[in-house]
């Protein structure tokens, strides 16, 4: 069988990132990893977690090799300055973005198969002047794609997003028909694309409180909503809803449902990670190339203690190798 290749982003080099993936690499995998990271930071972190870890310089005219327990393949980006583990550091914003293109530009040259983010800081790389909203804006920029949806999924519940990070002000001049009509299309794509659902269960969410209770607090529900369901349902989609969210997230409605589509980031996800946290990934659907990440953030406060749980990381490991060998498989038979 063929050995997949995934590159891996430690994200925030003050957070866990580093810490996760060294955990990560003492034990094998049925794919070749590749962080690509300051050797260095990954080394002096090693030595406060008090872990092994061997460093192989990442060559990509090799062929893929697994690598052995407390080893990693690493292609050397130099942070700009030292870091203090827990200390953010401005100077080093670049660096990030600098392991993100590297990582996205192999996935797009098929370098790598894959491609999992630990998580970074978003304030820290703006205060150092660059505008980011998050990975999943900056993968739909730099790989020129007009939209994506983030998606995130553990045991028994996905939920993806019509929105993701925007200023709640921000959020219903947002929810349009148009929006969420092309958002749907990409989730029911993806859901039967990468998780073989031929005929996938959506649970659409209204964006105001009881679904907008007729009109009477908000009318986002009929204005756009609504029309775009029935358009997409007269196509043969099978969307329910618009559902109070307080109403989708009960086991009566869950059931029988694929995905639940939120129409904003704290509406959606606050459920997912009281029921998955710590083993949930976050996808980035409708991207040209194949992209999970962690569910959790930077943790500072964890940094080089030893007590960061790698559960997420090793779910969206796990995810990235599957949607990669499903991938792989469906090029091949066609
Ligand atoms: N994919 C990404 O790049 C993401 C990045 N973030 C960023 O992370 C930063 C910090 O965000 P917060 O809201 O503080 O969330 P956070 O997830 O970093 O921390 C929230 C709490 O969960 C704990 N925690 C987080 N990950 C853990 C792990 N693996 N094991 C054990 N405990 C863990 C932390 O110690 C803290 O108590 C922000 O800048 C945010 O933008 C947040 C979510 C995802
Ligand atoms: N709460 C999820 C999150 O912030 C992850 O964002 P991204 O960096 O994956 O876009």
């Amino acid at each position: 069988m063929t050995i997949l290749r995934i590159a891996l982003t430690p994200g925030e080099p003050a957070g866990i990132g580093p810490d996760l993936i060294i955990q990560l690499a003492q034990s094998e995998h049925s794919a070749e990893l590749v962080v690509i990271a300051d050797p260095e930071l990954l080394l002096q972190r090693a030595e406060q977690l008090k872990l092994p870890l061997t460093i192989r310089s990442f060559d990509p005219s090799l062929a893929p090799q697994l690598n052995t327990a407390g080893e990693i393949s690493v292609l050397p980006i130099k942070l700009a300055q030292p870091c203090v583990t827990g200390t953010l550091n401005t100077e080093n914003a670049h660096y990030v973005l600098a392991t993100l293109d590297a990582a996205i530009n192999g996935c797009m040259d098929n370098t790598f198969a894959a491609m999992v983010t630990a998580p970074v800081n978003k304030a820290v790389i703006n205060d150092a002047g660059i505008s980011f909203s998050g990975h999943t804006e900056y993968l739909e920029e730099k790989t020129q794609t007009e939209q994506v949806v983030m998606m995130l999924a553990t045991e028994g519940l996905r939920v993806a997003l019509v929105t993701t990070h925007l200023p709640l002000l921000a959020v219903p001049q947002h929810i349009t028909a148009a929006k969420v009509e092309t958002i749907t299309r990409i989730l029911h794509r993806d859901l039967q694309q990468h998780f073989g659902l031929q005929q996938p269960e959506i649970t659409v969410l209204g964006l105001n409180p009881h679904a907008g209770e007729g009109g009477h607090m908000g009318r986002e529900e009929i204005d756009e909503i609504i029309p775009c369901m029935e358009k997409l349902n007269a196509e043969g989609m099978h969307l329910t809803g618009p559902l109070p969210a307080d109403t989708a997230f009960t086991e009566k409605h869950l059931q029988h449902c694929d995905a639940v589509l939120a129409m904003y980031h704290d509406q959606g996800l606050p459920t997912l990670k009281y029921k998955g946290f710590g083993n949930a990934v976050n996808i980035t659907l409708g991207l040209p190339i194949i992209r999970t990440s962690v569910d959790h953030g930077t943790a500072l406060d964890l940094a080089g203690s030893g007590k960061a749980d790698m559960g997420s990381l090793k779910t969206a490991l796990s995810y990235a190798i599957s949607m990669a060998q499903h991938r792989s498989s469906t090029t091949t038979e066609h």
